[in-house]
């Protein structure tokens, strides 16, 4: 299987998680309506953000009009270089033609490729998700959403939100901290920017961090899709995250500089009201002033876990710019001659944006609005700080705010969006740091107390401790392992494994699952465990079967086969035909797999003399124009006369759409009764599963 079409699996804790990005925003308002109940309009947000100057004067009701449409829904196609082509190929020559072109009798709405996202592997839609989940003309395509989405292959992510990582420009060998990462969709590109060169296990690594523990989960569930063995997961407050440790072999420990931050932080979320309307009820001016404290002291320790000559990207979903410009000045004027704003213009050619705001005014909650600090009444200077104004005017060409990104919602019919890209240049000296801090403390304090006073009803305060989830531990193998040896002599693991980078998660009784992670991250985990609290890492590459006919109590799993796919031995892998691999995938029932003798001679020659047991199932089909060719990996078992391979429900179609197959048992119209569906496709099986109740 390619690395990111393996086994989706269900985490229990993933149901606790809030909903959406901007989830971690709380209001007093009550903002339980039904969506299509909202009114939106909010008066002071027009004003607040007309007079700010966010977009030209004869634009202005554009942007308005937009922000108060639904968003269109948008879909990343993943997965190794060969799985990314072959869907696409499906995109374009039959889900276009099968699901969004059979409107009878009204305007077809259109499909297509975001002109920016490299290798057309992102797409547009001139429909809602709602349209999509609610209209039978589109339920195929809603199917090919869901099904794709649960086995990895596509992610279900909004325009915007896959620029940041685009721009960060991750290299496989990079060391990179995502500071502000659940529920995970940046994470998840990221992962898959290091593993855009295919190597089994590559030496950089995604540590992806968020301070609640629940919407951790969410991000475990994300990066397991992924099936990564360089990526951990931890829980912890990046304005304040503890300097990380590596381990050299001599003992020494070094501290890790990160050579790409993505700082996503928390933010009001303005930029989000196509998709979250509730946000039209409860905006008001203080969410940015309250939120610029938080959002700068994550920034700041960004920077200061940035190694020099790396780049950090800042992000909010927010449209105001006390959360965006004012941030990235402050950080800017604060450590003159450390930081510059990267010229990302040429990055991303097509994408329509608003260069970064120069200059703004300074607004209090109540839109008195200031040019100055020394003009703010005596009553806001608590609220408002100095460092929140923008640079004099002669002091701009040496900020080059104009340098960040501002995508307003009907530049491109998105959602709005900030990015900007630092470059760290020098060190921090001791200096820097200290003076900062402590005109920082009592910022800190004061915006702390507003937080509690503005955001939060008095139900939720104090509240996030209680449910934290107490994590199994992360035990790696020994040398002397005493399990190794079976499983390394029974797959003919070449030496070149490093077999110290397995783990269990337990310390005594018997072995269940067995992970995998790098070098890189078993050195961060075991350097580490004691200062950060690392939720989780390591993809399952083994699973106890203790069946008597194989000489090994272990069989290889789905999720960890790319990775450990190069060191085992070719004994135990077998080369499928095409139609062998459709056969076995059309057998739900595992009680009856398909006998060896009914498969090809192929096939019967390989296994004649392989022991039964766990084994590699192999498919490789060339491309025209030599192009990246379709291989896929499964783990397999041969039975003592049948062969299967191990697969769950979407794994079977997303490979039997990529062979080919007959994947009408799955593809259900949930719009029709099953005896009415049965008449129109003229399909009597009993064991039709629709691909939405696959997901619960
Ligand atoms: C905008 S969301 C991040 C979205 C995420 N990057 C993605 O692409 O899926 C902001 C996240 O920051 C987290 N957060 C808020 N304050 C934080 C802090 N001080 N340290 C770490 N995470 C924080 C929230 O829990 C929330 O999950």
């Amino acid at each position: 299987m390619g690395r990111r079409n393996n086994r989706f699996r269900k985490n229990h804790h993933f149901n606790h998680g809030k909903k959406g990005e901007d989830s971690n925003k709380q209001t007093h308002v009550d903002t339980r309506k039904p969506y299509n109940d909202i009114i939106r309009e909010n008066e002071k947000f027009c004003q607040y953000y007309k007079r700010v100057g966010v977009c030209k004067e004869n634009e202005f009701d554009q942007f308005i009009s937009c922000l108060k449409t639904d968003l269109p829904a948008t879909f990343r196609i993943t997965g190794s270089k060969g799985v990314a082509n072959k869907l696409l190929g499906i995109v374009e020559e039959q889900l276009i033609k099968d699901c969004v072109n059979q409107v009878d009798g009204t305007e077809q709405p259109s499909i297509f490729p975001i002109p920016w996202y490299p290798n057309k592997l992102a797409w547009q839609m001139e429909l809602t998700r709602k349209d999509i989940r609610r209209c039978e003309a589109y339920y195929k395509l809603h199917n090919f959403l869901i099904s794709e989405t649960e086995n990895g292959t596509i992610s279900r992510q909004e325009t915007v939100s896959m620029i940041p990582p685009l721009v960060l420009d991750v290299q496989p060998h990079h060391k990179v901290l995502d500071m502000c990462a659940a529920p995970g969709s940046k994470t998840a590109q990221l992962l898959e920017l290091l593993h855009a060169n295919e190597d089994p296990i590559p030496s950089g690594y995604v540590i992806a961090n968020d301070i609640d523990n629940k919407r951790c989960y969410m991000l475990v569930h994300q990066a397991k899709r992924l099936n990564s063995p360089c990526v951990a997961v931890i829980n912890h407050d990046s304005a304040i995250l503890p300097n990380l440790n590596t381990t050299a072999a001599d003992g020494s420990v070094e501290q890790v500089q990160f050579d790409r931050i993505l700082c996503d932080v928390p933010c009001s979320g303005d930029g989000t009201l196509r998709k979250n309307p509730d946000i039209w009820m409860k905006w008001t001016a203080a969410n940015g002033l309250n939120l610029h404290g938080v959002q700068t002291r994550i920034l700041r320790r960004g920077v200061e876990l940035l190694n020099v000559g790396g780049k950090l990207v800042y992000s909010t979903c927010s449209i105001n710019p006390i959360e965006n410009e004012s941030v990235i000045h402050r950080l800017l004027a604060e450590h003159e001659g450390v930081l510059e704003l990267v010229d990302v213009s040429e990055v991303l050619p097509g994408l329509k944006y608003s260069p970064g705001m120069e200059d703004w005014l300074v607004s209090s909650r109540n839109l008195e609005f200031y040019e100055t600090f020394e003009d703010v009444d005596e009553k806001w200077k608590t609220t408002i700080r100095p460092q929140m104004f923008p640079p004099k005017a002669e002091d701009r060409e040496k900020f080059k705010l104009n340098r960040c990104i501002r995508i307003l919602p009907h530049q491109q019919n998105t959602g709005a969006f900030f990015v900007a890209v630092l470059r760290k240049l020098k060190p921090l000296t001791a200096k820097d740091k200290s003076t900062v801090r402590e005109q920082d403390d009592q910022d800190f304090q004061e915006s702390k107390k507003r937080e509690n006073e503005d955001n939060l009803p008095h139900n939720q305060r104090k509240k996030r401790k209680k449910d934290v989830y107490k994590e199994d531990p992360f035990v790696f193998f020994n040398d002397d392992e005493p399990v190794w040896n079976d499983i390394k002599s029974f797959y003919q693991v070449s030496d070149k494994f490093d077999s110290k980078c397995l783990l269990t998660r337990c310390h005594v009784g018997k072995k269940k699952n067995i992970y995998l992670t790098s070098d890189a991250v078993r050195n961060l985990v075991i350097s580490n465990q004691g200062i950060v609290k690392f939720i989780n890492t390591g993809i399952k590459a083994f699973v106890r079967c203790d069946n008597k006919n194989m000489k090994c109590a272990f069989r290889i799993a789905n999720d960890g086969l790319e990775s450990i796919y190069p060191y085992i031995g070719d004994d135990r892998k077998v080369y499928i035909p095409k139609d062998d691999l459709i056969t076995l995938l059309m057998n739900d029932t595992p009680q009856k797999s398909p006998p060896i003798a009914d498969l090809s001679e192929q096939i019967r020659n390989q296994v004649e003399n392989l022991s039964p047991g766990s084994c590699v199932l192999i498919y490789k089909e060339e491309t025209k124009d030599n192009e990246d060719p379709l291989v896929i990996h499964i783990s397999g078992w041969r039975g003592t006369t049948s062969l299967r391979c191990y697969m769950d429900r979407h794994n079977t179609v997303h490979l039997l759409r990529l062979l080919g197959g007959d994947i009408s048992k799955y593809d259900v119209n949930k719009f029709k009764k099953p005896g009415e569906e049965d008449t129109v496709n003229g399909n009597e099986d009993e064991n039709v599963v629709s691909t939405t109740e696959i997901v619960q």
